[in-house]
């Protein structure tokens, strides 16, 4: 909970902006009123969490959407600590000069003032901005921060290409005067709706006070040749989970890796799940990882399909590994209403991949034959455990169970899954193959005394402790003296026979 409130008072010191989108292009949501103002409720709903630091913090959020001043007021200590340390704030405040603001619904008094954005030059004003009068609020209608018009090449180098999903591209980007180096996620028009476009930055904006959710700088823009709009992020110098997996050849990144990555991940999904919002798109790659060993400080990414919990979406035509049973069956175009349940399967999938360095299954259908083994074993048709499932603790079978079940009504909450994940262990704790080779070829190798023999004493075998890692390449040492001293034995009797 104390990570929740750190969020909150950063939401609080971020003053986001209100804005909803309309309904998006592929998909079909059910446009209620309720439902069209998805980005307000999420602070608006009423409180779900017992402690007192949340009741606090969603009151100061709250108080600024509805224009009241915060109960601490804009001098708090924390935030004038916010503002003084993190010099990264003035170089944001740098970051968007040389544009021209173009707002999409002419609310000329609704326009933008976050401290992140050059518009509020005077110090006073930037310490102390102006309250922020909000027609959403007032009207509930459709409205939102302008889209800024800028030069790309005035503004940014941008540099090479990061990454590239179905909807944009990322860039890497170094802000020339500030010299900071940013990712920006573009998303090509026309093809991208302005409204998908404006979703995307919301739900990134909203949650990125979150410590495990990337960071996203206030601001949408859109290049001044029209071709594309974009925002952008703090930029990820490592790589994705997905790419550090690959580098383990198949490996996996281990069990103390693996719960290290899950306890951010599971960090950010149980805050945006506990927000009422899904995000519908977990995957290796977008789980950044922003330290080349330790794993110590991990973001989810991509906010392009998150949407509210009980959303009607239609489905796309895009399967991929991590999808649930329940999605995989689907047709195209079939209404789907939008679970928190999908997170967990995709968590599940994660879970299996970071472990053994490869996925469980291509598809989660019964086509698929490792699927349909697992789900055989699940429903109790079969009582042989898929054997890639062998290495596994009873409490890690049981999270995936729980998350690859395809009764999507039985699975686990994010927060079962912190809870088994921090506390069990995951791995079988036997005796490895490896030891038994081990003692054998000890056995062969070493000569055995000879009065012990003869005399019909039981000979023990002396098996030399070998650190976990070495374990292999001493293995291999030993097969290859073995083998050695074989050759050099089965010449000797030869050439004994041969005298
Ligand atoms: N801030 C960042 N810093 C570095 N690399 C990034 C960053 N954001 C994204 N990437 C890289 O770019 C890839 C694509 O990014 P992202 O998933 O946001 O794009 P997308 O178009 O939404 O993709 P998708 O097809 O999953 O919807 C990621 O897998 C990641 O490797």
């Amino acid at each position: 909970m104390e990570t929740l409130g750190r969020v909150w008072n950063r939401l609080s010191i971020r003053r986001p902006t209100l804005a909803v989108s309309e309904p998006p292009i592929e998909e079909e949501d059910d446009v209620t009123p309720e439902k069209t103002q998805e980005v307000f409720q999420m602070f608006n709903g009423k409180p779900r969490r017992k402690s007192e630091t949340f009741h606090h913090n969603s009151r100061v959020v709250l108080n600024q959407l509805q224009n009241h001043p915060p109960r601490n007021s804009t001098q708090s200590p924390q935030r004038r600590h916010r503002m003084s340390e993190n010099s990264l704030d003035n170089s944001r405040n740098t970051l968007f000069q040389n544009s021209t603001d173009t707002n999409i619904f002419a609310d000329g008094e609704d326009a933008h003032r976050d401290m992140n954005v050059p518009a509020c030059s005077n110090e006073e004003e930037r310490v102390n901005p102006p309250r922020r009068n909000s027609l959403f609020v007032k009207r509930g209608s459709l409205t939102m921060e302008p889209i800024t018009k800028v030069d790309l090449e005035e503004v940014y180098t941008v540099n090479k290409q990061l990454g590239t999903g179905r909807f944009g591209y990322i860039k890497l980007a170094e802000h020339k005067e500030s010299k900071l180096r940013i990712a920006i996620k573009f998303f090509p028009r026309p093809q991208t709706k302005q409204a998908d476009f404006v979703r995307e930055y919301n739900y990134s904006f909203f949650l990125c006070p979150h410590p495990n959710i990337i960071d996203t700088y206030a601001k949408m823009y859109q290049s001044s040749d029209d071709t594309a709009f974009f925002f952008v992020q703090e930029f990820c110098p490592k790589a994705s989970l997905r790419e550090a997996v690959e580098a383990t050849n198949q490996a996996g990144i281990g069990e103390a890796n693996t719960k290290k990555v899950f306890a951010a991940v599971l960090s950010a999904i149980e805050f945006m799940h506990d927000e009422n919002l899904v995000h519908r798109n977990l995957k290796a790659e977008n789980i950044l990882i922003f330290d080349a060993h330790d794993y110590g400080k991990v973001k989810v990414t991509d906010f392009g399909l998150t949407r509210k919990v009980d959303t009607t979406v239609k489905y796309l035509e895009y399967v991929n590994n991590y999808h649930a049973a329940e999605l995989c069956d689907t047709v195209v175009n079939e209404k789907l209403v939008v679970n928190k349940s999908t997170d967990i399967w995709a968590l599940g999938i994660i879970f299996f991949y970071c472990m053994k360095g490869k996925f469980p299954w291509q598809k989660a259908s019964i086509m698929c034959k490792p699927y349909w083994e697992w789900e055989q074993w699940l429903k109790r048709k079969n009582p042989a455990l898929p054997k890639k499932f062998n290495p596994f603790s009873e409490k890690a079978l049981k999270l995936f169970k729980k998350s690859l079940t395809p009764r999507f009504k039985d699975r686990w909450t994010a927060k079962d899954m912190r809870k088994c994940l921090a506390k069990e262990k995951l791995l079988k704790s036997v005796k490895r193959p490896d030891d038994e080779y081990y003692v054998m070829i000890d056995t062969v190798s070493r000569p055995r005394p000879s009065a012990a023999s003869s005399s019909g004493e039981k000979v023990e075998t002396a098996v030399v402790p070998v650190e976990q890692g070495k374990r292999k390449s001493t293995l291999q040492q030993w097969i290859s003296s073995t083998l050695t001293a074989m050759a050099e034995i089965s010449e000797q009797v030869v050439s004994a026979r041969d005298d």
